[in-house]
């Protein structure tokens, strides 16, 4: 059942203006010269670096509900303990366990699904807003539709002490987070630039370079020069579009609790996640009503 919700300070039906910081970041007139400057400048970091950034996007109010929200509903959040290789493919075979390709990698991280929140709540109204999806469009150069998934639409990802996300490339070709809650230690997110020009180009040497140099793992092939690997910026109420098809990313492993919302769009309208990949993030399979 949804949290309580504390009423004082945030409306049941929130304006823009409720949501977000317009005066930094005038999301509701992109074409303003404010409007203009503001998307140049997160086209050119998110190409440059795999990650464009937007601290203080929420205002005061909105991140304090965000947080409430997310925080009620983190401890029944389902929880994953799973491993997986840098590019969430199944094996290949002609490749050895040892080789980057193949090497499995443990990720623990549990998630509160869409139909978990409040839609009326700030987490919810900040993803139902067009003025985000423009936002997403202008940033990424991409048809974007918000997804028909009742569970990973908008989801909130949540660690907990000595869990980590390994290094990996997403599914999606974008993906926009909203920092929430930070760990008391740990619990960076970690992206390298574009690695890669496509799904097939699977940048063994890179990919496995970051790998060696960045984590515990031993991968092949070994010896390539490692790209930079840059820390994003993490305060409560950063915006974050990471091009995580292309960058390799992480979360360092956590000490305490860390909390981000997960926005999904896709370029496909009415996308939704199928059965399996639902059962393996939220332990239920749920389709869109209609
Ligand atoms: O928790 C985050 O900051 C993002 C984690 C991530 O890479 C993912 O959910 O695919
Ligand atoms: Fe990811």
């Amino acid at each position: 059942a949804p949290s309580p919700r504390p009423r004082e300070s945030f409306p049941l039906r929130p304006a823009l203006g409720d949501l977000v910081n317009l005066e930094r970041y005038p999301i509701g007139d992109l074409r303003s010269a404010e409007g203009r400057a503001l998307v140049e400048k997160a086209r050119s970091d998110l190409a440059a670096t795999g990650c464009a950034s937007f601290p203080c996007f929420l205002m005061e109010a909105a991140l304090s509900d965000a947080v409430a929200e997310a925080t009620a509903a983190a401890p029944s959040a389902f929880a994953t303990d799973d491993t997986h290789n840098a590019y969430q493919l199944s094996t290949d075979a002609k490749l050895g366990p040892e080789h980057v390709r193949n090497k499995q990698m443990r990720t623990r991280v549990a998630s509160t699904a869409c139909d978990e929140l409040d839609s009326s709540r700030a987490i919810r109204a900040l993803y139902a807003s067009d003025e985000l999806l423009g936002l997403v469009k202008a940033i990424t150069g991409k048809n974007a539709h918000r997804l028909a998934d009742p569970l990973g639409a908008a989801s909130i990802n949540v660690f907990r002490s000595g869990w980590a996300h390994a290094w990996h490339y997403d599914e999606s070709e974008f993906t926009v987070t909203l920092s929430l809650v930070q760990a008391a230690e740990g619990g960076a997110f970690e992206f390298t630039e574009p690695l890669r020009r496509s799904v097939d180009d699977l940048a063994f040497e890179t990919t496995a370079a970051v790998i060696n140099d960045h984590s515990e793992y031993a991968v092949e092939p070994a010896g390539a020069a490692c790209p930079s690997v840059r820390t994003a910026p993490f305060a409560p109420g950063t915006l974050q579009i990471f091009a995580g098809r292309t960058s390799l990313h992480r979360v360092s492993e956590v000490k305490g609790e860390r909390l981000v919302a997960v926005y999904c769009f896709s370029d496909i309208e009415g996308f939704v996640n199928s059965p399996e990949v639902q059962r393996m993030f939220w332990g239920r399979a749920v389709r869109p009503d209609r």
